[in-house]
């Protein structure tokens, strides 16, 4: 059996065939309730299974937040194995956002869980967090590249908290969101049509790529932009934050689909009105 094309790969080929657009697996407690289910494992099992089913297929990506299931234990992490195995079987690609980072010795066991094949808590892609230093992550990313998966680093994340840490410059002046996206460029270097080293970029940052001097256009990987639909982003902030990157960006919107729910209906349209304004404002004329 052939090895499978790499994550950058796989993702670009899902954002032109159905459009730009991640939408975030977030069961929240208020959500839950929303949709008349239970703020427990079942509840958690049902909404999780119920969105996939509707949106299988129909988005680029699917991106379960680990802090939603792990609330429920093991029986929640086994919900989110549930969920990684539906998506795969319905085409969709799966990033998990777990926000990982630690000492290399420790990232190496997030690597085992997130990104190695076998493992049932790997999808297709991880967030990671570059603030223990980037060069941390290398354990996550050697097993990222041998197996075919990618990662998300968090660069300039949409809360406004943020920008104390992503904003602030060393002593050569470089600001830590501009050093962490000209690393990623190192590692997707000659990559086609692009590497699998992403970044988290929020729709909401407004002037931050350009204040922090952070070159996006050199990335050469696939940019995720949360913080459309709940956080206040649309279409005009995805324009203004990305600009000649746009065709690089993967929007992503949790509750601002998922409130248009429980109706499978329903959340289909919702999702495909945000990947049309998605399409719009990142590939205009596509
Ligand atoms: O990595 C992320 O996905 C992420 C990064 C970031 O900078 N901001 C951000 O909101 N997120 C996640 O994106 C989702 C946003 O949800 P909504 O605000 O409901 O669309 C949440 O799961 C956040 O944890």
């Amino acid at each position: 059996m052939s090895a499978p094309a790499p994550f950058g790969a796989r993702l670009a080929a899902a954002m032109d065939a159905v459009g730009p657009l991640c939408v975030g697996i977030d069961p929240h407690a208020a959500l839950l309730a929303a949709w008349g289910l239970p703020d427990d494992v079942g509840g958690l099992r049902e909404f999780s299974l119920r969105v996939v089913d509707a949106l299988g297929g129909a988005v680029a990506a699917l991106k379960p937040q680990a802090a939603f299931f792990e609330r429920h234990g093991s029986r929640g992490l086994a919900v989110l194995e549930e969920v990684l195995a539906a998506s795969r079987a319905a085409g969709t690609l799966t990033i998990v956002d777990a926000k990982r980072g630690d000492i290399g010795s420790t990232m190496a066991g997030y690597g085992d869980a997130f990104l190695a094949d076998g493992s049932p808590l790997a999808g297709d892609a991880v967030t990671v967090s570059p603030y223990l230093g980037f060069g941390s992550l290398a354990p996550a990313l050697e097993r990222a590249s041998a197996s075919g998966r990618g990662v998300f680093v968090l660069c300039l994340t949409s809360n406004p908290e943020g920008r104390q840490v992503q904003h602030a410059a060393g002593a050569d002046g470089v600001s830590v969101a501009a050093s962490v996206a000209a690393q990623a460029a190192a590692l997707n270097e000659g990559a086609s049509p692009m590497g699998s080293v992403g970044l988290v970029v929020g729709a909401t940052v407004g002037d931050a790529v350009r204040d922090t001097g952070t070159d996006l256009d050199a990335v050469n990987g696939p940019l995720l932009a949360p913080g459309v639909g709940a956080q206040g982003a649309g279409p005009a902030e995805l324009a203004q934050v990305f600009g000649a990157a746009r065709g690089s960006v993967l929007a992503s919107s949790s509750r601002g689909v998922l409130g248009a729910g429980p109706d499978a209906a329903d959340l289909r349209r919702a999702a495909a009105a945000a990947a049309g304004e998605a399409r719009a404002a990142l590939r205009p004329g596509a």
